[in-house]
């Protein structure tokens, strides 16, 4: 109901906008114009045809006058020719009125006499002879007498040629008997010479009609005509209709008056065209003024009526575009403010004032809008002329560019957060919006910081530390300084992370992050590469190594402290390179390379210690090189020679080193070792290059050559008669975790016939710690094929006792580490009987690796070790070595 009110109204409005009333008012006053000029023209036309009417009346009574006087002349001269001939006769008649000076004048008139038969006897002036016994006229007055003289229809004679009217009358002798008739021949143009042209006009026509309805003269204009029949009886006496008469046809007012005494009627005719030709030109001049003025009044009212449109038509857009404007302000979630300069009276702006906001205004500023309308800013907001605020409105006004400023709130109720405002600058003012990015900032902060930061420990990621160290190095190349660069990696995280699981090993390293950042400066940086890899960045450190060695140890042995993680408590150590600018390199990237390289020193040097770079370590690195290059040619070489027992220079080749039972000293097995002769650089340690053969993937090729090389020797050894012995075959992670390893077993040990049960494999305890389920399952695979298994450098690791129970193995190695200072050291002698103890209560041999001297032999065989191997029976030697030693033994058996 409101609604249909409301659109009432404002259609109602709208009628009465300018555009559509205007128009509407005009058109009385146009409806005034037409109806006055029409009333004009036709109160004109009236009186035009009243004066016609009028004119025709007057000029006819005229006329008739004129002509009364006129025929009653003829009539009178008719009478006395009568009377004379009847006193004087026809011969006498004459020269008696023209004695009496009674004859008219002849120019004019004709006077004549004719006698009973119709003989012209007697004319003035004279005439050719002439009879009129056949006039209609003559018969008449033969016939009887006439009170009105007759009047003939114009004719011309023998008398006279031109047309002439005869106007006669009857002649009696003295005893009253038709004697002949008087007679006066009058042109017709006589009767009309009354026309003026001023009068009548040029179509006017006046003229005398007979009471035959002939016409016996009658004018138009200058020309003078006659015998025409003209209907007298429409012609009536006030001239009230014009209609066509004669002798053209002509519309005419006409009127019409007998002429008593004369067969005669006086007719005056007006051309209704030149009587209403004045009426009609004022018509014409009405019809155009009011054409002009509808005109006028039209195109002032049209272009009144436009520009108003025009007019409500922006008004309109701009009601509806603050409509608009206003809604979407009221719903956005920008505050704005609409501000108007106040000047003084220089025209300086000395303050803005409020002029319009939104709710969302009301809780940026904590104000409510109806107390901020009509305010000054510097009122209500007095701090706006220190915070910088008031400085920038201005600007935009002075200079009419739009700013925009991001900023953080200092007073409530938006203390703290994040405010962005944007000024723009319009008419007299300027318009401000304020959002609040708080959450735009902090998630810009947040990816900021996911991007320079590793999510697990929280620490700097590989590219903020490339930041600031080139930040760093840039500082201290120009301020002289010097900084170190340390790159940190974890020494068993491996074990722990794939014993433990990823969620232990994510544990230890938050911890060993946290450790290690306690142990530094504020202005230190402490990142994280990624996997088990930190670096430690130290922006100002005097050029001097030592310097540095404190803060170095403190970290080493901060990283080395157990971390317990839930009920296990697990240890870690760190191997660090360390590198110092500009002594090691004068740009970021060298001194990367560098540490790295050193930190692999540390590593290689036996890890849980930390090394300078020096120069020899790049070296190193190219030696690595130079190695893998050297393997592959080498591994090429020995497949293509395969078979040749004392292998060349280049070539890969096997050593057998025996090992021993201890209680009864025979040789029950041997381990096979691998050696490769550079053709450059001698003898290679395997060491040296077993880890790169790893690295790079080659130990699977490598690998299983040595596993058929030591079957097909094995095999000979069996083939030749000698003791049964086991050969050990070392398998590195990679190749255990290879996926065809069992079979590769299974075809080697086919192909080359040796039983299974004469081949054991030697795997590290971290190799088995890295996927402990798919381990045990290769393992009894392995174990079901008949092959056996040991675990090498035992008690090097991490491996828990459970572990060690799911493991189907046959013998537990102790690590020559432990054995070497057997005879002193009672950590090692504690290590050694417990992997002894631990072994047999396992039911596994135990068997100690790098037995030197006598007194480890007397220590481990007194604590029921069962095997050993080391120089002290033989080191490492060729395949016949051992079967000179298997053939020695049998002999002392015999
Ligand atoms: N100090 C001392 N050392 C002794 C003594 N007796 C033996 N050794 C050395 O101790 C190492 C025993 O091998 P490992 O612990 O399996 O340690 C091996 C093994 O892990 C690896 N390796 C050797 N050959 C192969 C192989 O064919 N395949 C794989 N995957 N690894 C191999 O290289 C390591 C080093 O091998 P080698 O240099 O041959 O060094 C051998 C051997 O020469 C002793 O009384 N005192």
């Amino acid at each position: 109901m409101m609604d249909a009110n409301r659109s009432t109204a404002r259609r109602f409005g709208r009628v009465l906008e300018t555009h559509i009333a205007l128009p509407l008012f005009a058109l009385l006053p146009l409806i005034a114009i037409w109806i006055a000029t029409f009333h004009f023209i036709a109160a004109e036309r009236d009186a035009a045809i009243a004066a016609a009417r009028d004119n025709a009346r007057e000029q006819v009574d005229t006329y008739e006058a004129q002509m009364v006087r006129s025929l009653t002349a003829i009539d009178q001269t008719l009478k006395v020719l009568k009377y004379a001939v009847e006193q004087h006769g026809a011969d006498g008649a004459l020269d008696a009125l023209r004695r009496q000076g009674l004859l008219p004048p002849s120019l004019v008139f004709v006077a004549g006499i004719a006698d009973r038969d119709g003989r012209m006897v007697a004319s003035n002036p004279p005439l050719k002879p002439l009879d009129i016994s056949r006039e209609r006229y003559f018969s008449v007055h033969r016939d009887g007498e006439t009170t009105m003289p007759a009047v003939s229809r114009a004719v011309g004679d023998a008398a006279k040629l031109e047309p002439h009217l005869h106007f006669t009358r009857r002649i009696n002798d003295a005893a009253g008997r038709f004697a002949g008739v008087a007679l006066v021949a009058v042109d017709p143009a006589y009767f009309t010479s009354a026309y003026e042209h001023s009068r009548e006009g040029e179509l006017g026509m006046i003229g005398l009609i007979g009471d035959d309805g002939v016409a016996r003269a009658l004018r138009v204009g200058d020309r003078v005509s006659w015998g025409q029949q003209v209907a007298l009886d429409r012609i009536g006496d006030d001239a009230i209709d014009p209609h066509p008469t004669a002798p053209d046809g002509v519309v005419r007012y006409a009127s019409v008056r007998r002429l008593h005494g004369f067969p005669l009627s006086a007719v005056i005719g007006l051309a209704e065209s030149e009587q209403m030709a004045q009426y009609k030109r004022n018509r014409g001049k009405y019809i155009v003024a009011a054409l002009t003025g509808s005109a006028l009044l039209i195109a002032v009212v049209g272009l009144i009526s436009a520009w108003s449109w025009q007019l409500a038509k922006a008004r309109r857009r701009e009601r509806r575009a603050q409509a608009t404007y206003a809604a979407a302000s009221e719903a956005s979630l920008d505050a704005f403010f609409v501000l108007r300069s106040v000047t003084d009276a220089d025209g300086h702006v000395t303050d803005f004032l409020i002029e319009e906001t939104n709710s969302r205004a009301e809780q940026v500023t904590g104000i409510r809008k109806a107390d901020m309308l009509g305010r000054l800013v510097g009122d209500m907001l007095p701090f706006y002329r220190v915070n910088g605020m008031y400085e920038e409105l201005l600007s935009v006004v002075v200079d009419g560019k739009a700013v925009e400023t991001e900023w953080q709130a200092a007073t409530s109720p938006a203390v703290g957060r994040w405010l962005q405002r944007q000024i723009v600058p319009v008419d007299g003012g300027a318009v401000v919006t304020v959002r609040d990015i708080t959450e735009r900032k902090l998630a810009e902060e947040r990816i900021r910081h996911l991007a320079h930061h590793d999510e697990l420990t929280g620490l700097p990621n590989r590219s903020l530390i490339r930041d600031r160290l080139d930040q760093a190095v840039l500082n201290a190349q120009r301020n002289g300084k010097h900084l170190a660069l340390a790159f940190v990696d974890l020494d068993g995280f491996k074990l722990v992370n794939d014993g433990l699981g990823h969620s232990a090993g994510d544990e230890l390293l938050k911890e060993v992050g946290r450790r290690m950042q306690a142990c530094l400066r504020r202005n230190d940086t402490l990142g994280r590469l990624g996997g088990d890899e930190f670096v430690i960045l130290l922006p100002d450190v005097s050029g001097e190594p030592l310097a540095i060695t404190p803060v170095l140890e403190k970290i080493r042995q901060a990283v080395t402290e157990p971390v317990q993680i839930g009920d296990q408590a697990v240890q870690v150590t760190c191997s660090m390179g360390v590198v110092m600018y500009p002594r090691d390199g004068d740009d970021p990237k060298t001194l990367m390379m560098n540490a790295d390289a050193a930190m692999y020193r540390a590593k290689d040097l036996g890890s849980d210690n930390f090394q300078f770079y020096t120069r020899e370590m790049n070296a190193s690195v190219e030696e690595k090189l130079m190695l893998l290059e050297g393997m592959r040619k080498a591994f090429d070489s020995t497949q293509a020679a395969s078979g040749i027992a004392h292998a060349p220079a280049g070539h890969f080749f096997l050593m057998y080193q025996p090992k021993v039972d201890l209680r009864t000293g025979r040789i029950f097995g041997v381990e096979a070792l691998i050696r490769w002769r550079h053709p450059e650089h001698g003898m290679v340690p395997p060491p040296r290059f077993i880890g790169l053969a790893e690295e790079s993937g080659l130990i699977v090729a490598i690998g299983e050559w040595v596993l058929r090389t030591a079957c097909r020797q094995a095999r000979l050894w069996a083939d030749a008669g000698l003791d049964p012995l086991t050969v050990s075959v070392n398998v590195s992670a990679r190749q255990f975790e290879e996926k065809h390893l069992v079979e590769r077993i299974a075809v080697a040990l086919r192909d080359t016939g040796l039983p299974p049960c004469a081949l054991e494999l030697e795997v590290t305890e971290s190799l088995l710690m890295r996927d402990m389920q798919q381990a045990v399952e290769r393992m009894r695979e392995l174990k079901a094929m008949g092959v056996s298994l040991s675990i090498d450098d035992f008690g090097t690791g991490y491996s828990s006792l459970s572990a060690l129970k799911s493991f189907p193995i046959s013998t537990l190695k102790i690590d020559k580490s432990f054995v070497r200072d057997l005879a002193h050291s009672l950590d090692d002698q504690a290590i050694a009987l417990a992997v002894i103890s631990l072994g047999h209560r396992l039911n596994l041999r135990v068997i100690a690796e790098g037995v030197e001297t006598g007194e480890q032999r007397e220590f481990l065989a007194a604590n029921e070790c069962d095997e050993m191997q080391g120089y002290l029976f033989s080191p490492p030697v060729p395949a016949e070595r051992i079967t000179e030693m298997l053939q020695a033994q049998a002999r002392r058996v015999a």
